[in-house]
């Protein structure tokens, strides 16, 4: 069985040597353009550090007519929130250096969670940074379409996979779209 801080750091180091070459952007594809309709909320989020900017997609969502929240925590133990973000309002500074909504912006039902992530494979399971908010958000929100959102050196052969952990409908990378079959 993989060890899944090993895993963490070895995918963290490849992210970060991938990203300082110049990264790519993150093209909306057209799959997912064709899931934009007015009215939907979409899960962004600010990228920190080598993570894949999904601003890209979040600009498509809100041409297309679609809310746009990011998420908030605070502590580990309190739920993640997805808050109403109009993409001119200033952020703060929360834990982790992310930067997030204000505490007091409404707290939104998502349609599609673009999700940041450390690593998926090809049945599109799905390891984030190991505090659990995501999985969370995924039994919160059942009915949301799950899109991961990485660059293409952080895909690996197979995770270990644990029984709260809901696979990804898709990953987009710089280099497109795939979808679970
Ligand atoms: N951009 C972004 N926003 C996000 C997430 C994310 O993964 N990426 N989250 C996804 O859940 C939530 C924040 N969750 C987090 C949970 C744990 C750690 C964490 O343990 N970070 C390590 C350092 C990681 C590193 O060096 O890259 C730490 O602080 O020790 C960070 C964020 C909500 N917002
Ligand atoms: N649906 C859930 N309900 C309650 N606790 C959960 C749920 N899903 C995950 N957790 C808790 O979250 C912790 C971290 O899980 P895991 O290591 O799979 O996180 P991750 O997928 O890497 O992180 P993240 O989802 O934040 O990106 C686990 O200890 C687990 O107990």
């Amino acid at each position: 069985m993989i060890d899944k801080r090993a895993l963490r750091a070895r995918i963290r180091a490849a992210r970060d040597a991938f990203f300082a070459d110049g990264p790519p952007a993150i093209v909306p594809p057209p799959e997912l353009l064709a899931l934009l309709t007015p009215g939907l909320t979409v899960t962004s989020y600010m990228p920190v550090g080598s993570e894949a900017d999904p601003a890209p997609l979040a600009r498509a969502a809100v041409e297309a007519g679609c809310h746009i929240a990011l998420p908030h925590v605070t502590i580990r133990t309190e739920p993640m929130r997805f808050l109403a973000w109009d993409t001119e309002a200033a952020l703060h500074a929360g834990p982790y250096g992310l930067s997030q909504p204000t505490s007091h912006a409404s707290a939104l039902v998502p349609h599609i969670i673009l999700t940041p992530l450390l690593a998926f494979d090809a049945k599109l399971d799905r390891l984030g940074q190991g505090a659990g908010y995501y999985d969370r958000a995924f039994a919160q929100f059942p009915h949301a379409r799950r899109i991961g959102v990485a660059w293409s050196v952080q895909q690996v052969d197979s995770l270990p996979t644990d029984p709260w952990d809901m696979p990804l409908h898709a990953i987009i990378t710089e280099t497109g779209w795939s979808e679970r079959r």
